[in-house]
């Protein structure tokens, strides 16, 4: 199968160092990829670099097998405060994009039920978005992203906030729905016991240059 991403010989430099010299790799389709490697080595800056390419249409270095709209970026932080009005079910619906309408028609409502039982929050969908556990709110912004029906889901540490069952959880999760939908997802982590239980691809970025590493079979 065609990766869904393939990058030759990318350049990145920020204004007083280059990040990655002639990097080169492929992104497996309908795999989980974990971006691995050190503070500041650059991961986030990488994966920014790409979707801006994409968005220009600019994309020399970088060949994606799927249209801009069908990427979706889940962002590291999110500055929800207590007093967030959106409740769950309403915020994980702002994921429409394509609305004509200003209200859902039937075909969005149906989705929306199952993007909110996949992700498990059909029973909390209610509750103010502000009030929501970690946990809870990350599956949230997960299941927002899976509103605008991805092919491609990047996820920079998603799990950061969370405790271990929260993060196991989710990513139990994102591999079930990986399993229902034509999906990929780039996971950008530091957690190696997430790399070993869910991994498909640990892409390791050092040294200006990235590795790509086959998990072995049976470790999921
Ligand atoms: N626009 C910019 N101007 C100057 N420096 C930048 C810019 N963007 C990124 N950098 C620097 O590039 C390096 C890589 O940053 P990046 O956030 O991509 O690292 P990271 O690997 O995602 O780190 P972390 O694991 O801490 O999130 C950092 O040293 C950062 O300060």
């Amino acid at each position: 199968m065609q990766p869904i991403l393939e990058v030759e010989n990318l350049d990145i430099k920020v204004p007083d160092r280059t990040l990655f010299r002639n990097l080169n790799f492929a992104i497996p389709r309908n795999e989980l990829t974990c971006i691995t490697g050190e503070n500041g080595v650059g991961k986030s800056t990488l994966i920014k670099h790409l979707i801006q390419d994409l968005n220009r249409n600019s994309t020399i270095h970088a060949q994606f097998a799927i249209p801009r709209d069908k990427v979706q970026y889940v962002p590291q932080l999110r500055n929800i405060d207590d007093e967030y009005p959106l409740n769950i079910h309403d915020f994980v619906a702002l994921g429409f994009k394509h609305r004509i309408l200003p209200w859902n028609s039937k075909a969005m409502n149906q989705r929306l039920r199952e993007i909110l039982d996949e992700t498990k929050l059909a029973r909390i969908q209610a509750r103010p978005l502000g009030k929501a556990s970690g946990g809870e709110k990350q599956r949230a912004y997960l299941a927002q992203a899976l509103c605008a029906d991805p092919q491609l889901l990047i996820l920079d540490e998603a799990t950061a906030n969370l405790d271990q069952s929260a993060k196991h959880f989710l990513l139990q999760l994102l591999k079930s729905i990986m399993q229902n939908h034509d999906l990929t997802v780039i996971f950008i982590t530091h957690d190696p016991e997430l790399i070993a239980a869910y991994a498909d691809n640990e892409l390791h970025l050092e040294n200006q240059t990235a590795t790509m590493t086959k998990m072995k079979k049976g470790e999921n």
